[in-house]
């Protein structure tokens, strides 16, 4: 079976589907590898200008598969430690990516999966999506980076809640309480979604690819080390035949051309 659905549009904007509806979308071993085998295809390929993820059916993804986990009983805490690093690096790995990453939160995002879904730069939701962190209820710490992830996109009061107590947020209240960028009815959510990328896929490939370094760094930076950074890049773009084109397009009152380095 495809568990990772791959469609790569004319517009620079491929989408990425988890395709296991029949388990929610969990992440299952062959899931992985399809992950990870199609994320190291992307990587550095300069047609892509925005990568989208989403799940097929009614889930995002109902994060680490509960019959693997069942199964784990006998092996050693080394051993398992190793296998869990590889498994968060892998479905991490989309922060990797030099272009902006987007999750379309169809449906319920629980535990990895959620995890998975905090670690795109945009991740848009359906009202009534269904978000939470359920690791303590099953016995377990917390994984995919949670503990990072929650606070940073929340605050830690926000990630207390949901980590200690499991609460589950709808994809409303996650974009009132920053979690999520922004929510929208699920029947329109892929739709926006899509608009969304394109928009963000025709702008200047340089510029963007370093906005999101800067991005990515710039929570932590001081501003001293904020200026020195946009020092170097935006002289960068100013050389760029990209800018000459972004000008006379504004000037023109016409969609820009941008190159493709
Ligand atoms: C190391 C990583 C750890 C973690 O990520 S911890 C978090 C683990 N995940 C969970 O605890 C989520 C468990 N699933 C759910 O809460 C619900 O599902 C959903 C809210 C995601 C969706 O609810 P609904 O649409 O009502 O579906 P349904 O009837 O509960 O499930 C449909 C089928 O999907 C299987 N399934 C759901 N989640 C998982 C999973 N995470 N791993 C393996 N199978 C899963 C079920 O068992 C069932 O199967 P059948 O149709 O045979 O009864």
């Amino acid at each position: 079976m495809n568990e990772l659905l791959v469609d790569r549009r004319d517009d620079g904007v491929v989408v990425l589907t988890l395709n296991r509806p029949d388990l929610r979308n969990a992440m299952t071993d062959g899931m992985t590898e399809q992950w990870r085998r199609t994320v190291a295809g992307l990587r550095g390929d300069r047609d892509v200008r925005c990568v989208v993820v989403t799940g097929a059916g009614n889930a995002f993804s109902s994060g680490g598969d509960l019959s693997w986990l069942a199964d784990r009983n006998a092996e050693s805490v080394p051993d398992l430690r190793d296998r869990m690093l590889g498994f968060y690096r892998t479905w991490l790995s989309i922060a990797d990516l030099e272009v902006p990453t987007i999750a379309a939160v169809n449906g319920a995002a629980v535990g990895a999966g959620l995890c998975f879904a905090l670690a795109c730069d945009l991740v848009y939701a359906a009202h009534d999506a269904k978000l939470l962190v359920p690791f303590t209820a099953l016995g377990l710490h917390p994984g995919m980076a949670a503990t990072y992830l929650l606070p940073r996109a929340a605050g830690v009061g926000v990630a207390r809640e949901m980590l200690l107590t499991g609460r589950t947020l709808l994809g409303a209240e996650a974009a009132s309480a920053g979690l999520v960028t922004r929510a929208f009815p699920r029947e329109a959510l892929l739709g926006e979604v899509m608009e969304i990328a394109a928009r963000t896929a025709a702008n200047a490939p340089v510029a963007t690819r370093l906005t999101k370094i800067a991005l990515s760094g710039g929570g932590h930076a001081d501003l001293e080390a904020a200026l020195r950074w946009e020092s170097l890049a935006q002289p960068v773009t100013m050389a760029s035949d990209d800018m000459r084109e972004g000008l006379a397009a504004q000037r023109e009152r016409r969609a820009p051309r941008f190159g493709n380095s």
